[in-house]
């Protein structure tokens, strides 16, 4: 696996890929995301940090259509995806992982990554459970071998993923998520419950994987020495409102943000 520079410069020229006006999320008297608006350009590795209950997870369930808002907006590409069903979101290009992995337990690797594969088949969701034709069942076999291979999962193709250790489910997941061929990722705490030579190789991973499918991606994650070392920009949230963005060095200064995590 070869690691490779963070593409700062090129991603801060790049076109915005994702934006998010005004995004606005309530559960009763609760506003878990507040008025958040930002952009990320294609290329970009984007982190999202805060304390715990900060509204990180809703902004990615709003943004992958889990979640509906309470008003605000998410384009991506140029293209409205707000009110769009998940399926549809993912069929536009934006996939993601979960902090509760969300793995089918009894499979085996290599068909977990067949059935995520569906959304992009041109028979789709029908083919996944009731087969599909020869030459398709090929393509799709083909393709989940190298994604696993890609994560280094092939030689453990055939193992049921409730087996697998908690790094190597989180690979798996990620080989999932790339199923769908996105153009951006959406990475919910990818290093939770890994062990330390795991998260050591987790940051060149993650730029291996975005270098060769192109990718933009957008990273949850609490360990903070990855996130400094890993990300072209970050955004803090807490109490569900934006409080910072900017390169990771001027973030981790910044007074509000450390009071932020001082006092949560
Ligand atoms: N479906 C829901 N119904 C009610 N409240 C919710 C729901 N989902 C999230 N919340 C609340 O919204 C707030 C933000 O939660 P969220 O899980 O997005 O935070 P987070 O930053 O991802 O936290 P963590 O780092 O602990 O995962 C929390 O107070 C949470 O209890």
């Amino acid at each position: 696996m070869t690691a490779s520079l963070p593409n700062k410069n090129a991603a801060q020229e790049a076109p915005v890929l994702l934006s998010v006006q005004h995004l606005t999320r309530r559960f009763g008297g609760l506003v878990a995301v507040n008025d958040v608006s930002f952009e990320v350009r294609r290329g970009e590795i984007f982190g999202l940090i805060g304390p715990n209950g900060a509204g990180k997870t809703t902004l990615f369930n709003l943004m992958t259509g889990l979640t509906p808002p309470s008003s605000g907006s998410l384009s991506f590409g140029g293209q409205m995806m707000t009110g769009l069903a998940p399926h549809q979101i993912a069929a536009e290009g934006i996939s993601r992982t979960f902090q509760n992995i969300r793995l089918f337990g009894p499979l085996s690797a290599l068909e977990n990554v067949k059935i995520a594969q569906h959304t992009r088949t041109r028979a789709g969701l029908w083919a996944g459970i009731f087969g599909r034709d020869k030459a398709e069942e090929r393509r799709v076999t083909l393709r989940a071998w190298e994604l696993l291979d890609l994560v280094g999962l092939s030689e453990r193709a055939g193992e049921q993923a409730a087996n697998f250790s908690y790094g190597d489910q989180r690979r798996l997941e990620i080989a999932r998520a790339l199923a769908t061929q996105p153009r951006a990722l959406l990475l919910d705490e990818p290093a939770a419950g890994m062990n330390t030579a795991e998260k050591s190789v987790l940051t060149s991973f993650i730029r291996e994987v975005r270098d060769r499918f192109d990718l933009t991606i957008m990273v949850i994650e609490h360990h903070v020495p990855l996130v400094m070392n890993l990300c072209d920009r970050v955004a803090v949230l807490n109490f569900g409102e934006l409080i910072a963005i900017g390169d990771p060095a001027s973030v981790q200064r910044d007074p509000k943000v450390i009071e932020a995590y001082l006092g949560a």
